[in-house]
């Protein structure tokens, strides 16, 4: 089938080439002139493990192109994808200028049935809207064409698995022909595929966002009692996760959630409640207990170190999770500004973030970059961990304490076993849990 995408973000890209690889043709728009010549030649803009490869691999095979013209999208094919940003705006409610400027601008080029498909995370019956602003436009209006809701589920860090593996797809139609459209799409994926109304898949996607940052937030708050009362949360957490209808994942307690979706999209659902005449209080107190994660860890290397004035720190994890150069919304972009603020010299190292960070903060006096977790240490008073990346599990921490001043650590991932950084000589803090002594 030829399908055409228009954004190329996380979503739109892995769409496309996901699309592509399963043997559609498919034409991704992307406004971005420079994203454009980059895809063309095969870099991808983001770092999303497996992407390059997949790239490259069907531009040769000639299933994917990519192009700025939107025009050149519309005449290309009947299944327009709408996978461009759905930020936050000032209200906190979600900024649809985007979503607009396509429905609008294919309304004016449409001649022959479209159907156009909301990928984008959008508010309850954005469908409507979409509908309202094509009939608009219609330069014919005799003009056939479907609106329909299908929600990206994908993670940052493993998005083609997602979005090949995905747990359910959902589809919100409101015509024979559009579902025909979907099932040949999705004819080899071997999920539940659930058919529904627009608004209905629309409200699925917030409605599941909100549920897995509320799930973070519940097991940060057992985190603290967890530390108050001497218990383990990562067992409490296996404890509870063997339960069927609860679930292990989601339940890693920490510094809480991140990105550039949880934020933005559950403060977009409570704001959708609000305007609906319901009262979502339960989310806000979820907003609340992440925001307050931040001061929970400041606490810890405030307690570990005294005052921070002058003192070299080093930062590990800078990404808002493994697996991504994505900074969006992560707690380092608070907590460095804090640490700076307190006094402290920092020296920060990730895997694939640095760049983007470097961006927003430039190197300085009190702020340095280093090339690997080991330079980063060196003479440090502390070591913060901001982010769980699987290099940091692999790292020689013999090593790391003969370079470190000090050898503190405050973990705000749990990443290692207290009683193993106990016994390696470290003063180790990290969240909800303590350092278990043997039977007696
Ligand atoms: N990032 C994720 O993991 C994720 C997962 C599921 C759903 N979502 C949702 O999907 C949507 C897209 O997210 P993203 O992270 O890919 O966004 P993004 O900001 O990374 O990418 C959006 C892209 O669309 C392009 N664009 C905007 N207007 C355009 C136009 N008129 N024509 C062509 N290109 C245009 C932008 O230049 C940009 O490259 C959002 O609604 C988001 O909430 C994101
Ligand atoms: O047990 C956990 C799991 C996650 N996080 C944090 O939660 C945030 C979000 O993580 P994750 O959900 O893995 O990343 P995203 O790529 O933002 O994906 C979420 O947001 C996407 C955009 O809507 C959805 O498509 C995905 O289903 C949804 O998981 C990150 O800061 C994580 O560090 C925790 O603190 N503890």
């Amino acid at each position: 089938m030829r399908i055409t995408v228009v954004g190329a973000g996380y979503v739109g890209l892995t769409t496309a080439v996901c699309f592509a690889h399963l043997g559609h043709e498919v034409l991704l728009v992307e406004k971005i002139p420079l994203k454009v010549d980059m895809l063309r030649r095969g870099e991808v803009p983001i770092y999303e493990p497996g992407m390059e490869e997949m790239l490259r691999e069907n531009l040769k095979a000639g299933r994917l192109g990519v192009t700025s013209s939107l025009e050149e999208g519309i005449q290309f094919s009947d299944v327009i994808f709408i996978c461009v940003g759905t930020p936050q705006s000032e209200d906190g409610s979600a900024d649809l200028s985007q979503v607009e400027e396509v429905a609008r601008e294919t309304a004016k080029l449409m001649t022959s049935y479209k159907l156009l498909v909301e990928k984008s995370t959008v508010p309850v019956n954005t469908h409507k809207l979409i509908k309202r602003t094509v009939e608009r436009y219609l330069k014919k209006k005799d003009v056939p064409y479907d609106v329909a809701s299908n929600p990206e589920f994908l993670r940052e860090g493993s998005a083609i698995r997602d979005f090949l593996y995905p747990d359910r797809i959902v589809i919100g139609v409101e015509s024979e022909r559009a579902r025909k459209i979907f099932e040949e799409l999705y004819a080899g994926f071997n999920c539940p595929i659930i058919y529904t109304d627009p608004a209905t898949a629309e409200l699925i996607k917030h409605a599941s966002n909100s549920f897995l940052a509320m799930k973070i937030s519940y097991i940060n708050m057992v985190a603290d009692l967890c530390e108050k009362v001497g218990a383990d949360i990562k067992l409490v957490a296996d404890g509870m996760g063997f339960d069927k209808r609860i679930g292990r994942e989601f339940l890693n307690a920490g510094l809480g959630w991140g990105g550039s979706c949880f934020p933005k999209d559950v403060r977009a659902f409570i704001k959708m409640a609000e305007d609906n005449g319901v009262d979502f209080g339960l989310l806000r107190e979820v907003e609340k207990i992440n925001r307050r994660r931040i001061e929970r860890f400041m606490e810890k290397v405030r307690s570990s170190l005294w005052s921070l004035k002058g003192k070299k720190l080093a930062v590990w994890g800078l990404s808002f999770k493994p697996n991504t150069d994505d900074i969006r919304e992560a707690v380092s972009t608070k907590l460095v500004p804090l640490l700076l603020k307190e006094g402290a010299r920092l020296v920060l190292y990730d895997p694939k973030a640095m760049e983007n960070f470097r961006r927003v903060f430039p190197e300085g006096d009190d702020l340095k970059y280093a090339p690997d977790p080991y330079t980063a240490v060196e003479g440090a008073s502390a070591l913060l961990i901001l982010t769980e990346w699987e290099e940091f599990q692999h790292v020689d921490l013999l090593r790391v304490k003969e370079l470190m001043e000090l050898p503190i650590v405050v973990d705000g991932r749990n990443i290692y076993e207290p009683s193993v950084m106990k016994q390696l000589g470290f003063e180790y803090h990290c969240m909800g849990r303590g350092v278990k002594e043997p039977p007696a």
